[in-house]
């Protein structure tokens, strides 16, 4: 069997920034410590399996177009394999690749009982029309078909995607199924076996997670400054609560551009102002910045980088002024850049513990859908913490054991756990 480096794109140049080669720097480095037998470690290395679609999608103006998509399974040893859909014209397989192994090592760290996946498609939402949104939508899930369904593999939302798209994957999925089928994708709206508390819960887990990191090094919310890349699920309704919980939330960004104010933002008149303006442009109370680049680089106590992947590289890491950085995207420190900010001393709450809440909550929806009894949003949220505040300890008491930063941490305990179940199975012969 090939090894997981085998199926990466590799090119020296911009192997800094392949997702899938960092997910394996960190994968590597827990396995050393783990001393993972060779077949174990070959397996966990790279993805069960790998679908790439065309799907044609009739346009507006009534031509046709063909957009590729891609759903990879990392892992299913655990469970059924979860994870996101993101729609943006960055997609590319390496990135579903190391997207759908994080989701494995995500619902381990927190010990649910899926496994991991990751889809994509590469398109352009912004210059999309609803219509083309939902038959592209629509034509994905149909492509994707046969690989996904409650007991496989349970989609959710994931960068430009939303309860709405998630709606139109179960329609289709349940059309083809000739019966409503709801456990088939998490994030739906609540009138269709959505669950209280999805939509905030990636947020929630951040918000957790910076409070569990604040005790760790010995601060308070109300003195600490938050940066926050990113306005969208993830980054928007993770300052608001953060921004509740009494974080100074000093700077907000989005693709565009960023907004400062150094006495602290509004939170809440701030997602007002971008709900009906499209833009953090505009909005009176801070100034605004359009070098994205430069937000992260603030003089702030906390960094939360809620966007992309790649967004803090050994380009910026040494300018990077934050003591914590607390991970809501998926992969936004790159391999090297962690390395360079854990040997100055910044603690680091990394991506598959950091921002687990909303698959915790995707979770409790798959659990509430095949129940057919929903939960309040008092009992998802005290259940959300619960899980997280354990995950933390355990995260934490790891990277104690082994001497290593709370990412190594995090994998050590994940990869330990899947490997465990690996051995129990034992291998088909
Ligand atoms: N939605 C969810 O439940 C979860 C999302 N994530 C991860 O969190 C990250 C964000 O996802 P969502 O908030 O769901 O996406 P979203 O589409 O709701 O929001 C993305 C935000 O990032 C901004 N953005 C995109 N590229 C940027 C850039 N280069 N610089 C600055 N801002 C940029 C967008 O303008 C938008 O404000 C992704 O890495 C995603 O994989 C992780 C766990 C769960
Ligand atoms: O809610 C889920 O199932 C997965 C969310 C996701 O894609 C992620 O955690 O990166």
């Amino acid at each position: 069997m090939a090894t997981g480096s085998a199926v990466a794109s590799h090119d020296p140049k911009n192997d800094e920034f392949n997702p899938f080669l960092s997910m394996q720097d960190g994968f590597d480095t827990a396995a050393d410590f783990l001393g993972l037998e060779g077949g174990v470690r070959d397996v966990l290395s790279m993805p069960d399996r790998e679908l790439t679609v065309n799907v044609p999608v009739l346009m507006d103006d009534g031509t046709v177009r063909v957009f590729t998509g891609y759903r990879v399974q990392h892992n299913t040893l655990r469970g059924p394999s979860k994870g996101g859909i993101r729609f943006s014209p960055d997609v590319n397989l390496d990135e579903v690749r190391a997207l759908s192994a994080w989701m494995t090592w995500k619902c381990s760290v927190v010990n649910v009982p899926f496994g991991g996946g990751k889809g994509g498609v590469i398109c352009d939402p912004r210059t999309m029309s609803n219509g083309e949104l939902e038959r592209l939508t629509r034509r994905y899930t149909a492509a994707i078909l046969d690989i996904i369904g409650p007991d496989r593999d349970v989609p959710a939302p994931d960068m430009n995607t939303n309860d709405q798209t998630m709606a139109w994957i179960m329609d289709t999925y349940s059309m083809h199924q000739r019966k409503t089928t709801t456990a088939v994708v998490t994030g739906k709206p609540l009138s269709i076996g959505g669950s209280r508390g999805r939509r905030e819960a990636t947020g929630r887990g951040v918000m957790i997670s910076a409070n569990e990191a604040l005790k760790m090094i010995g601060k308070r919310p109300e003195d600490t400054r938050v940066v926050v890349q990113g306005s969208g699920n993830v980054g928007g309704l993770g300052a608001m609560l953060l921004h509740r919980e009494g974080y100074k939330i000093t700077s907000i960004s989005d693709m565009y551009g960023y907004l400062v104010n150094d006495r602290g933002l509004d939170m809440p008149a701030v997602l007002a102002h971008l709900n009906a303006n499209r833009t953090l442009e505009g909005y009176k109370e801070a100034e605004y910045a359009t070098d994205g680049k430069a937000q992260l680089e603030l003089d702030c106590d906390a960094l939360v980088p809620a966007a992309t992947e790649n967004q803090i590289t050994s380009e910026n890491a040494d300018r990077i002024k934050a003591k914590l950085i607390v991970e809501g995207a998926n992969g936004p420190t790159t391999a090297i850049a962690s390395q360079m900010l854990a040997a100055r001393g910044v603690t680091i709450v990394p991506d598959i513990l950091a921002n687990a809440g909303g698959v915790t909550v995707s979770y409790f929806e798959w659990v509430q859908d095949r129940m057919g009894y929903f939960w309040t949003e008092e009992i998802v949220n005290s259940r959300l913490e619960q899980i997280m505040v354990t995950s933390f300890a355990e995260v934490r008491e790891t990277a104690e054991k082994y001497k290593v930063d709370l990412r190594t941490g995090a994998y050590i305990l994940s990869i330990g756990r899947v490997a465990s179940v690996y051995r129990m199975r034992g291998l088909f012969s």
